[in-house]
């Protein structure tokens, strides 16, 4: 038996006095995804925020296991430094090789400074320093957002190729990703 790399159990969330969710109990493991869908203010990046360890929940108990690569609309690379440098600090603190920048169809914006990548560039940037942590579990809340339908393809065979290296994700997203065999919360 695969050994869970996530587990949730009876997880609650109050914000702003008003119950968001309640009993999400799920398991995720190697291999595994889980889509997140709802409507606006239903909850989705509060859960992913009480998954990634940066939100309390209300009531519950969240167990994980290894580490973590989170994202949300911050792209968490320094703006001021060329995108392969920026990239490279990531791999650097876990001594991963530095993602390819191929991988996310950036190859050829290497030497650009991150903070003149336009809205979809940032997105892929977002992207390859997920792929960079080598963090087991993916935590990515809209990691679509400004993506053009390419760069949708691009996101969708990124996860896919994780989860068959042995990783997992968990997606937020108000968008129909194509993720084979995903289990879905809709909140
Ligand atoms: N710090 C906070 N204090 C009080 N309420 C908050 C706080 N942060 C978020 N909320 C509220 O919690 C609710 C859920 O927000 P959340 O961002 O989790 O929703 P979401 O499903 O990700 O929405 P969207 O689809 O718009 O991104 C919203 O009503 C929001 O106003």
């Amino acid at each position: 038996m695969t050994a869970a790399l996530l587990e949730l159990t009876g997880v609650a969330c109050r914000r702003g006095g008003r119950m968001l969710f309640q009993d999400v109990s799920l398991t995720l493991s190697a291999g595994e995804a889980l889509l997140v869908t709802g409507a606006n203010g239903s909850g989705k990046s509060s859960l992913l925020r009480i998954i990634a360890g940066l939100l309390r929940p209300s009531a519950g108990q969240v167990s994980r296991e290894g580490r973590i690569a989170f994202a949300d609309e911050r792209h968490a690379l320094d703006d001021a430094a060329p995108l392969s440098v920026a990239l490279a600090r990531w791999a650097a603190l876990d001594r991963n090789p530095t993602t390819s920048l191929d991988a996310v169809g950036l190859q050829d914006l290497g030497m650009l400074p991150v903070r003149l990548l336009s809205t979809g560039q940032r997105r892929r940037a977002a992207l390859a320093r997920v792929m960079a942590t080598g963090a087991p579990l993916w935590i990515l809340d809209e990691p679509d957002l400004g993506l053009d339908a390419e760069g949708c393809h691009l996101l969708e065979r990124r996860i896919a190729a994780h989860r068959a290296a042995g990783g997992a994700a968990i997606v937020a997203s108000h968008r129909a990703l194509d993720l084979p065999g995903a289990a879905g919360l809709r909140l």
